[in-house]
């Protein structure tokens, strides 16, 4: 997607033909820092830190660190050590698991000598699928989206997102958020309801920005707001992303997903979730049960990071000194609360005879 005019995928290689470039997002909105990854460690630090996040992106990037990791070492147990490291990065996003082992499928009983370059291709071609299959997603989430704008005419379409879903958290395009630019394209009013996301905010400094550069009308909000917008007609759907859908259509996504969705069910309000195939666990049958979920840093919960009145990035403590913090970074919504899924090869029930459906090939 475009950033003032120059358009920019969230990952790519540098012209140097070797380097990895990523967007560091832990500076977003306030920076735009175009960092250079050179070997697997590196990729696994910007993984861990949240310089690349969403759950697309970071297998897309996650592949182009075992390409590095090669570069230095072909060898097929510098291959199962770059696959092993980088795959416990983060644990909840099955995109992460799904990008490696599809690199490791292409590259183990190759000769070493081939393996760089068909790391390269591998790594491209998992990005390439990637942005195709969200602008995918987005021709597929666009006709709810028209169907509430029939039945407003003259008036918005007022979506409620959680977390950042977009370009950011994919190779382009975004999952939740791809519907909005096609339709916000196709001239259909669209106003978003923006939750911040705390702790990481990813919300209002991601989404926000991401469609303030694409000039979709918004607002961000606190996460806590969703439910009294709800109640009060504000809302007409509930589009967002996830990290991991069980077979059964359960879905893994950014923490307070799931108390969205028990609003939106208790209002009314379609509550749809936007995912690529990458992103379907279809090993899991119980989301509760068997995703695991990440527990991150408490100081992302008792720091804050913003800029300065005088543009200075800094952090500040917003908890009580000696206060512990808890940091689940995803829950998981019963597929019973979601009104349906949104993928690359169209729109189906939250349920294993939905997704077989559209997936007749799956395991
Ligand atoms: C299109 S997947 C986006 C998904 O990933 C985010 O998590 P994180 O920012 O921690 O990587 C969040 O759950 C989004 O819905």
């Amino acid at each position: 997607m475009k950033i003032d005019g120059t358009p920019y995928r969230s990952v790519w290689v540098d012209a140097d033909g070797w380097s990895v470039r990523i967007l560091d997002q832990t500076r977003l909105p306030w920076q735009l820092d175009l960092l250079r990854l050179t070997d697997e460690d590196q990729v696994a630090h910007a993984i861990r830190s949240m310089q690349v996040r969403g759950a697309p992106l970071i297998g897309a990037v996650a592949a182009y660190g075992v390409a590095l990791a090669l570069r230095a070492d072909a060898s097929t147990a510098a291959l199962d050590r770059a696959v092993a490291m980088l795959g416990e990065t983060r644990p909840t996003a099955i995109n992460l698991r799904w990008a490696l082992e599809r690199m490791r499928a292409r590259l183990h009983n190759l000769p070493a000598a081939e393996r760089v370059a068909a790391a390269y291709a591998e790594a491209l071609a998992i990005a390439d699928d990637d942005a195709e299959t969200c602008r995918r997603i987005g021709e597929n989430g666009l006709p709810l989206l028209r169907e509430i704008a029939a039945r407003k005419p003259g008036e918005a379409v007022n979506v409620l997102t959680h977390c950042n879903a977009g370009w950011l958290a994919t190779v382009d395009y975004g999952t939740a958020l791809s519907p909005i630019y096609q339709a916000h394209d196709a001239g259909i009013p669209i106003h978003v309801w923006v939750d911040e996301t705390r702790p990481r905010n990813q919300g209002a400094a991601l989404t926000a920005f991401e469609l303030g550069k694409h000039g979709v009308r918004h607002t961000v909000v606190a996460d806590n707001a969703g439910g009294h917008l709800m109640q009060h007609g504000q809302v007409d759907i509930c589009i967002v992303g996830t990290d991991r859908v069980t077979r059964t259509g359960d879905v893994a996504n950014k923490i307070g997903t799931y108390l969205k969705a028990l609003a939106a069910r208790d209002n009314g309000v379609p509550f749809w979730v936007a995912l690529p195939h990458s992103t379907i666990d279809w090993r899991v049958a119980d989301g509760v049960a068997e995703i695991p979920i990440e527990e991150r840093g408490a100081a992302e919960v008792t720091d804050l990071t913003g800029r300065t009145a005088d543009g200075r990035i800094e952090t500040v403590r917003v908890a009580a000194e000696g206060s512990p913090a808890a940091n689940p970074a995803f829950d998981v919504t019963p597929a019973r609360l979601v009104s349906g899924l949104i993928t690359e090869r169209g729109r189906c029930a939250a349920s294993e005879a939905g997704l077989r459906g559209l997936y007749p090939e799956a395991p």
